[in-house]
């Protein structure tokens, strides 16, 4: 039987980003692709990501998160999930621990992350510094300026799409800067073709950005493996980069999305800062029935921190 059989979980949004959140400190059970998958599947733990907490790594933070995408890929970066998982570190009875004050600071594949109650459901977190350069992001091949790339979809000589800006906050962004409201544009079916273009090796997340004026931006996201969601923290922030990069916003703004508003600051110190609400939906348990397709082997241990 899978080591989550039975094991409680968290279901919570964040602006509508629907995100499970997991709680496996304590042991050393890794979740599985098929098994982040099978999960997903389920309506009552449907999520675009879940984050996974396992025992800190590095000295001094609080928990060591894994992300998961609806595909069973996983992510280095999420922001709306990194809220969901400081509300349940720090009020959720089960898994809060009386230590814990109104500050955590989580570890991912990505680094660090510093995350601090506004209030009672709201969160900012430190989503540290956006990463520019080609090889960071990563793209295929060597562009200087990654303030406009060249990446077009349609016809050649009037394209529905061009001229991304890319941006790593953690995990890869392409922002086209679009002039009309981004539900003009059939994102569902442009979407997966720009996720896996061969420019970007490690896919990437795809957004339409609409400027409205200098301190606010509507966005719609298409999230590498996990497709069109109402809400996306680390393209919000990406956005905000790559607009402010351009100078058609200021560093701050608010960047309103289909599931609500996100504010974005773009600091001094280079950090960008996303603040935001979480919602707890309901609790429960997975059905050991979820993983009877899982291939038994799939259901490994593995130590919380090796990337
Ligand atoms: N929804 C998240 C981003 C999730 C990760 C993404 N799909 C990826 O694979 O990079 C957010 O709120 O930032």
């Amino acid at each position: 039987m899978s080591p989550l059989a039975h094991r409680r979980f968290l279901k919570m949004n964040g602006l509508g980003n629907e995100i499970v959140v997991l709680d496996l400190r304590g042991g050393d059970v890794r979740v599985q692709p098929d098994e982040a998958r099978a999960i997903a599947a389920d309506p009552a733990s449907r999520f675009d990501q879940m984050m996974v907490l396992h025992d800190p790594v590095t000295p001094g933070t609080d928990a060591y998160v894994r992300i998961y995408n609806t595909d069973g890929s996983e992510a280095g970066a999420c922001g709306n999930g990194t809220r969901c998982v400081a509300w349940a570190m720090l009020d959720d009875p089960v898994m809060a621990r009386p230590a814990e004050a109104d500050r955590l600071t989580l570890e991912t594949r990505a680094g660090l992350l510093d995350v601090t109650r506004v209030s009672h459901l709201d969160f900012t977190v430190d989503m540290g510094a956006p990463r520019l350069a080609w090889d960071e992001i990563p793209l295929a091949e060597p562009f200087p300026d990654t303030r406009r790339i060249e990446l077009q979809i349609g016809p050649i000589d009037d394209p529905v799409l061009h001229s991304p800006g890319a941006v790593s906050m953690g995990n890869p962004h392409a922002v086209f800067f679009v002039d009309r409201d981004p539900d003009a544009y059939d994102l569902a079916r442009i979407g997966p073709l720009l996720e896996s273009h061969p420019i970007f090796p490690d896919r990437a997340n795809i957004s339409l950005a609409q400027v409205i004026d200098r301190s606010h931006i509507r966005l719609r996201v298409w999230e590498r493996g996990a497709g069109l969601t109402r809400a996306c923290g680390t393209a919000a922030c990406a956005a905000l980069v790559a607009a402010s990069r351009l100078r058609l916003t200021g560093r701050e703004a608010t960047v309103t999305l289909p599931g609500g508003d996100l504010r974005i600051a773009w600091g001094a110190d280079d950090h960008v800062r996303m603040t935001g609400p979480t919602e707890l939906e309901h609790e429960g348990t997975f059905a050991p029935s979820l993983f009877a397709a899982a291939p038994v082997e799939g259901a490994t241990t593995a130590p919380a921190g090796a990337a």
